[in-house]
C-alpha cells in the first residue's frame, strides 16, 4: 500500500489532538511542530519522522505525548506508524507552510503562533521580527478616554487555559450577546490572574463589533469618586445620567465597596435600572459574592443572581504558553525549555510571570546575549533564591507529576503500576540528591513508606541512570528546573 502523502497525514492527526487536548496545550506542544515525514522502514512498517527544535522539547513530547500520536497516526494510516523524534534545529520552509494552512484548518482564538520561530536566537531586539507591541504589559497603555477601556486587553490577547476556561467562554458569550445570558456576570479570583484583561476584553469586543454601544469600564473606587463628587454637588441626575444609560457596564473589584453605604445605595440603583434595560453588567471581585464583607445583602444577592465564574492560578502550561506568547508580543522569542524553566520558577500570578519574563527579556537586550536557561538564572538571581530556600519535597513530587503527567496523589497512592511507580521512585531519588531530608523523612512524605523502599529507589535511579542516557537526560532537565 503506497504511503499516505505526510503532510495530510499529519494535519488530520493533528485535527485530531486539537479536539482532544487542551487547545493551549495543543498550541504551545503539537501545532509548532514541522508535518511529519512519513516513509517505509527496512522492516516495511511505517514510520513518522519528527523533528522538534530541542532536546528538551524532544523529551517533554516523548513523555507526554508520543504514545497518543502514534495511536492517531496508526488509526488514520490503517497500519502501525511508528513515531520517530529527533532533534532538528531549523524549520524547513514547507513545513512551515503547512502548518500556516493547519492553522487555517485547526482555527485558534489567537492571532500569533506561540511558537512561530520559537527556537531562533534573539538577542539582539534591534534584529529582532517586527512584532506588534500591545502594550498589554508593558504599561503606559493608551486607554480609551470615554469609554476607559484598555484596548490591549483583548481576547485575542488573552492566553486561554484551564485557568480561565469557564470565565473566558462566558465572557465571550456575553461579548457574542450583551444583555442575554448570564447577567449579570462575576468573575473572581486572586491578584493578577487576568479579571481585569477578561472584562476588558468584553467590552473592546462589544465596540468592535458595534462602534455605538455605549460601554464603561471602572475600577469601583472611580464609581465611589464619582458618588462622592456628584453627593457634594447635588447632581445625583447627572450620576444616573451617566451610569443608567450604558448598554455595557464593567466594574472593577466590587470587593472596594465595603462599607460605603451611599455608594451601594446607588450602584443598587444603577444596577436595577441597567438590568432592566438588559443592559449587562460585569464585575470583578477577590471573592465570591457571599464571601464580601460589608456588603448590603440585598446586593451581594444580586450580585450572584446571573453566572459567578472563578478565575484561577493559571497551572504550568498555561504559564509556559503566556510567556511565549508575551515574550512574541514584545518581538523576542523565548526558547520553551527556557519559557518552562521561568514558569516553574515562578507561580503565583501573571502579573509576576511579566515581571519576571520583563526581567529576563531587558537582561538579553542590555547583555546583547541569548536567551537561556543561564542567562535566565542570572536575571532571576534574586527570585531564585529565595525559591533555593524553599525547595522542598513536595515541589519534587509537583513537578516530577507534571513531567510524566501523573496526578500529585500518586506520589503517596499505593499504586503500583509501573507507570506510577517510575517517577514514583524518580521522585524518591530527587528527593534525596536535593533535599537534606532523611530517608525516612521522605518514606513519611511519600505517604508512609518504609525507608528501605526509599533506599531501594535511590540506588536503582541512581544506577539506573548510569546507564540509561534517556532516563539520565530527563533527570537533567527535571534537576534544572527544581535547582532553579
Ligand atoms: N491569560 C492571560 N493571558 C495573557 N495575559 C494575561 C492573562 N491573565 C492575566 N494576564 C495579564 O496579567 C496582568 C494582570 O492581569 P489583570 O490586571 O487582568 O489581573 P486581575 O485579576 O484584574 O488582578 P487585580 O485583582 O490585581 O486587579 C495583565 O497585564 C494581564 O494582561
Amino acid at each position: 500500500m503506497p504511503a499516505p502523502a505526510a503532510p495530510s497525514l499529519w494535519q488530520q492527526g493533528c485535527e485530531r489532538l486539537a479536539a482532544e487536548m487542551p487547545e493551549q496545550q495543543f498550541n504551545t506542544w503539537i501545532r509548532p511542530l514541522d508535518a511529519a515525514e512519513l516513509s517505509a522502514g527496512d522492516d516495511g512498517a511505517l514510520r513518522a519522522r519528527l523533528g522538534v527544535p530541542n532536546r528538551f522539547k524532544l523529551d517533554w513530547i516523548r513523555a507526554q505525548y508520543a504514545g497518543r500520536i502514534e495511536s492517531i497516526l496508526s488509526e488514520l494510516a490503517g497500519e502501525p506508524v511508528r513515531l520517530e523524534l529527533s532533534v532538528q534545529a531549523a524549520a524547513p520552509r514547507q513545513a512551515l507552510m503547512s502548518r500556516a494552512a493547519l492553522a487555517g484548518q485547526v482555527g485558534s482564538p489567537s492571532p500569533s503562533n506561540p511558537a512561530s520561530a520559537p527556537n531562533q536566537p534573539v538577542a539582539n531586539p534591534a534584529q529582532a521580527p517586527a512584532a506588534p507591541s500591545t502594550g498589554t504589559w508593558s504599561g503606559g497603555t493608551a486607554v480609551a478616554a470615554s469609554n476607559r477601556l484598555n484596548p490591549a486587553l483583548t481576547f485575542d490577547t488573552l492566553v486561554p487555559g484551564r485557568a480561565n476556561q469557564m470565565a473566558r467562554t462566558a465572557a465571550l458569550h456575553v461579548a457574542g450577546a450583551p444583555g442575554a445570558m448570564y447577567n449579570p456576570l462575576f468573575i473572581y479570583g486572586g491578584v493578577g490572574l487576568g479579571k481585569t484583561h477578561l472584562m476588558n476584553a468584553v467590552g473592546n469586543q462589544l465596540i468592535k463589533d458595534k462602534p455605538d454601544a455605549r460601554v464603561l469600564y471602572l475600577h469601583a473606587e472611580q464609581f465611589i469618586t464619582d458618588v462622592v463628587k456628584n453627593y457634594q454637588r447635588k447632581t445625583f441626575d447627572e450620576l444616573k445620567a451617566k451610569y443608567h444609560s450604558l448598554d455595557l457596564l464593567l466594574i472593577d473589584d466590587v470587593q472596594f465597596f465595603a462599607g460605603k453605604e451611599r455608594t451601594q445605595e446607588e450602584f443598587f440603583n444603577a444596577f436595577e435600572a441597567l438590568l432592566s434595560r438588559r443592559a449587562h453588567i460585569i464585575m470583578t471581585s477577590d471573592t465570591y459574592p457571599k464571601g464580601l464583607v460589608d456588603i448590603d445583602e440585598r446586593l451581594t444577592s444580586r450580585f450572584d443572581s446571573g453566572l459567578t465564574v472563578a478565575i484561577e492560578p493559571p497551572e504550568l502550561e498555561m504559564r509556559v504558553a503566556i510567556l511565549m506568547r508575551k515574550s512574541e508580543q514584545e518581538g523576542a522569542s523565548m526558547p520553551e525549555d527556557v519559557a518552562f524553566f521561568v514558569a516553574k520558577n515562578v507561580r503565583a500570578n501573571v502579573r509576576e510571570l511579566e515581571g519576571a519574563l520583563r526581567k529576563v527579556l531587558a537582561y538579553s537586550r542590555f547583555s546583547g546575549k541569548d536567551i537561556n536557561i543561564q542567562l535566565a538564572r542570572e536575571a532571576l538571581k534574586d527570585l531564585l533564591s529565595i525559591q533555593n530556600r524553599q525547595i522542598g519535597v513536595e515541589n519534587i513530587q509537583k513537578t516530577v507529576a507534571d513531567f510524566y503527567k501523573i496526578k500529585v496523589a500518586d506520589m503517596y497512592s499505593k499504586k503500583r503500576p509501573a507507570s506510577i511507580a517510575r517517577p514514583r521512585q524518580i521522585a524518591m531519588y530527587l528527593a534525596k540528591e536535593l533535599t537534606q531530608k532523611s530517608l525516612p523523612e521522605i518514606g513519611d512524605l511519600f505517604g508512609g513508606r518504609d525507608h528501605t523502599t526509599v533506599l531501594h529507589a535511590v540506588r536503582k535511579i541512581g544506577g539506573e541512570r548510569q546507564k540509561d542516557t534517556e532516563l539520565n537526560q530527563q533527570l537533567h532537565v527535571l534537576e534544572q528546573t527544581l535547582k532553579g
